[in-house]
């Protein structure tokens, strides 16, 4: 097989600048943390564009061009890539100055030996030793992840650097120990081969890469926004309703059964007409605090309406469930003012149900606690009231 080197460069070239449009022309379309990190992402591959482009051209252009300014380029677009990473993780963008310092640390270096020997081996070997901080940068910021942790696809791209990063040794270390390079033959040596088709696939497989960790960064938003509360931070309706169902069904096979809790703020309307929204909203806050401080990890709590919030008891008898719900009315009761001047107590009033048989399914059990609830509304609220009793 023969590949044509310089073709390869030029493929490089190509292959990057198309993918810093694609990311400049529909960043703006996404959700704001996800479109910085694509900007930034378009920005290092516009930068590897560049550089690629010069070096593609190392014939026809001055040699300063393709040597200093393109490898400077190529070190810039391997610190964006590292700066897009950080910024899919959510980190902020503290480390910019860094890889600033390093770009410029690298066109002195460049431009040093450029100026006072044109020695094109001890020049390789610059290149290739100044671009392995970025990519072990990149490396260490992949291998810690993001919130929730690293991706699948991010240990795929730790592949792909440390690959590169490995190459780009080896570079090294072959051109000082015997490499006899004259201008002439830089496209035609197999190590300065090598290691252009290993700039080709990082720079093109990266990419790739990178745009599944966007749509994996994504999907994850996209789902926590369609489940969440956005006040509260608990399981929307929606969310809370499925994952509800989906345990009420299977504790009809295992015969363990969950209880229902509804809760309900007492005079919240006043609340909010005596210390005004904000403050309202501010209380519907503490309480869902005080409600998830009083529940076990398992049980799970979703947000019904405005101040009324549905929780789920998985594997949990009468018994227990009223203990549960006598607790959590206290904890809400004990709840320190949220604004001290104007602030009433705050209290809320419970309904509880277990199944009455094993067919009970979510609205069935949904009804019960209802009707206990409003019962406890009628029995002068900041109590707790059993189904069918
Ligand atoms: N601050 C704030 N208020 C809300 C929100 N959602 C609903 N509300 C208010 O909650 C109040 C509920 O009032 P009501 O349904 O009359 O119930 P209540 O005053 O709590 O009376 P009882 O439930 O009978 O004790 C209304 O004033 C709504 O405007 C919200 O997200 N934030």
């Amino acid at each position: 097989m023969h590949l044509d080197i310089p073709s390869v460069m030029f493929l490089s070239a190509v292959s990057c600048l198309s993918i810093a449009v694609a990311m400049f022309v529909v960043a703006g379309h996404y959700p704001v943390g996800v479109s910085q990190a694509m900007r930034r992402w378009g920005e290092a591959s516009a930068a590897l564009a560049l550089g690629a482009a010069f070096i593609f051209f190392r014939t026809s252009v001055p040699d300063f061009l393709s040597v200093v300014l393109g490898n400077t380029l190529i070190v810039t677009g391997f610190g964006l890539a590292y700066l897009a990473i950080r910024s899919l993780h959510g980190r902020p963008a503290t480390h910019d100055r860094w890889v600033l310092v390093w770009v410029l640390l690298c066109f002195a270096l460049y431009g040093g030996t450029f100026v006072s020997d044109d020695d094109i081996n001890l020049r390789i070997v610059l290149v290739s030793v100044l671009k392995l901080p970025v990519l072990l940068m990149i490396v260490r910021e992949l291998w810690a992840g993001g919130g929730n942790g690293r991706r699948p696809i991010e240990g795929l791209l730790i592949v792909v650097y440390l690959a590169y990063a490995l190459v780009s040794g080896v570079r090294a270390v072959d051109t000082m120990s015997g490499g006899d390079l004259s201008h002439s033959s830089f496209f035609g040596d197999p190590m300065q081969q090598f290691s252009i088709i290993a700039f080709f696939l990082t720079v093109s497989v990266s990419s790739l890469f990178f745009m599944l960790a966007l749509g994996e960064v994504l999907t994850a938003e996209l789902y926590q926004r369609a489940t969440t509360d956005a006040l509260t931070g608990i399981y929307n309706r929606h969310a809370f309703e499925e994952l509800a169902s989906r345990e009420i069904a299977r504790s009809q096979r295992t015969g363990r059964y969950p209880s229902m809790l509804m809760v309900d703020i007492d005079h919240f309307k006043r609340i909010n007409d005596r210390c005004g929204h904000a403050t309202g909203d501010a209380v519907l806050c503490a309480v869902v605090g005080a409600i998830q401080g009083a529940l076990r990890q398992q049980d799970f709590v979703g947000r019904w309406g405005g101040e009324e919030f549905c929780i789920l008891l998985p594997e949990t008898g009468r018994l227990d469930a009223l203990m549960v719900a006598e607790r959590l009315r206290t904890s809400v009761m004990e709840l320190p003012a949220v604004d001290a001047s104007k602030m009433e107590t705050v209290t809320v009033s419970i309904g509880v149900t277990c199944p009455y048989d094993r067919d009970s399914g979510f609205s069935a059990m949904l009804a019960a606690a209802d009707e206990a609830l409003y019962k406890a509304k009628f029995g002068g609220r900041n109590r707790v009231v059993m189904a069918g009793v």
